[in-house]
C-alpha cells in the first residue's frame, strides 16, 4: 500500500497497489502491519456502509468525542465522492483548516481520518456508496457536529448541496465548538 500524507497532521491517503493478471486485479486494502508502522490506529470495532441516492447528497461534518473519539477509514464503494476532513483538534497547527480526497471505486484509494478530526462527503455522482471503518463504537453520548458551511473553515463543495439531514443543517459553527484534547 502507498501511504501519502494528507495536509491535517494524522490524516492520509492509502491506495492500493493493485497486482493485475488476467482475471483482474488484487490489492491489499487494509494491514494491521503497515497501518501499525505508520502510527495508525490498525484496530477496527465498526464498520459501516450509506447508500446516497442523489449526487450532491452531503454528510457532515461528523465526530466523536473523548472518550469515544473514533478514527475513520473511508472507502468509496460505487458512485464518487469527495470526501473531507476538518480539523477540530485543541493546539493542532492546522486547527480549523480542511482537506479533500476524491474516492471512487475506480481509484480504490481510502481516506484516513484521525480522532479529532470532523469527516464528511458530498456525492460526486448517483447511488454512491460509501462504507468505512470506526475505531471506537457509535456513541450518540459523544456525537459532535459542525457546520457544512461554517464561513470560517470555507469547505468548498463542488456540487449544490443536496438532501441534508436535519441535524447536518443545525449543526454549530467552529466558534461554537470546544476544541478536542485527546
Ligand atoms: C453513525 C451511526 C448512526 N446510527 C443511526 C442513527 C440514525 O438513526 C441513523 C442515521 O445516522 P446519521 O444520520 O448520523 O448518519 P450519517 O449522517 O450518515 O452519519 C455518518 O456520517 C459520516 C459523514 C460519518 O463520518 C459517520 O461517522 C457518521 O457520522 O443511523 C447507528 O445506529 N449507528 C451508527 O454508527
Amino acid at each position: 500500500m502507498i501511504f501519502a500524507p494528507l495536509s491535517l497532521q494524522g490524516a492520509w491517503r492509502v491506495d492500493p497497489e493493485p497486482r493485475g493478471d488476467a482475471r483482474g486485479l488484487f490489492a491489499r486494502i487494509f494491514c494491521a502491519e503497515e497501518f501499525g508502522a505508520h502510527g495508525l490506529v490498525a484496530r477496527w470495532v465498526q464498520m459501516n456502509v450509506s447508500l446516497n441516492r442523489e449526487a450532491g447528497t452531503l454528510r457532515g461534518m461528523h465526530f466523536q468525542r473523548p472518550p469515544a473519539a473514533d478514527a475513520k477509514l473511508v472507502r468509496c464503494t460505487a458512485g464518487a465522492i469527495l470526501d473531507v476532513l476538518v480539523d477540530l483538534r485543541a493546539g493542532s497547527a492546522s486547527f480549523g483548516a480542511w482537506c479533500a480526497v476524491e474516492l471512487t471505486p475506480d481509484n480504490r484509494s481510502a481516506v484516513y481520518v484521525p480522532q479529532g478530526v470532523a469527516h464528511g462527503f458530498q456525492t460526486l455522482a448517483p447511488d454512491s456508496e460509501v462504507t468505512y471503518c470506526h475505531s471506537a463504537a457509535y456513541s450518540p453520548a459523544h456525537e459532535g457536529g459542525l457546520r457544512y458551511d461554517d464561513p470560517a473553515v470555507g469547505i468548498d463543495w463542488p456540487l449544490p448541496v443536496a438532501n441534508l439531514s436535519p441535524r447536518d443543517q443545525n449543526n454549530p459553527l467552529l466558534a461554537e465548538l470546544e476544541p478536542i484534547t485527546a
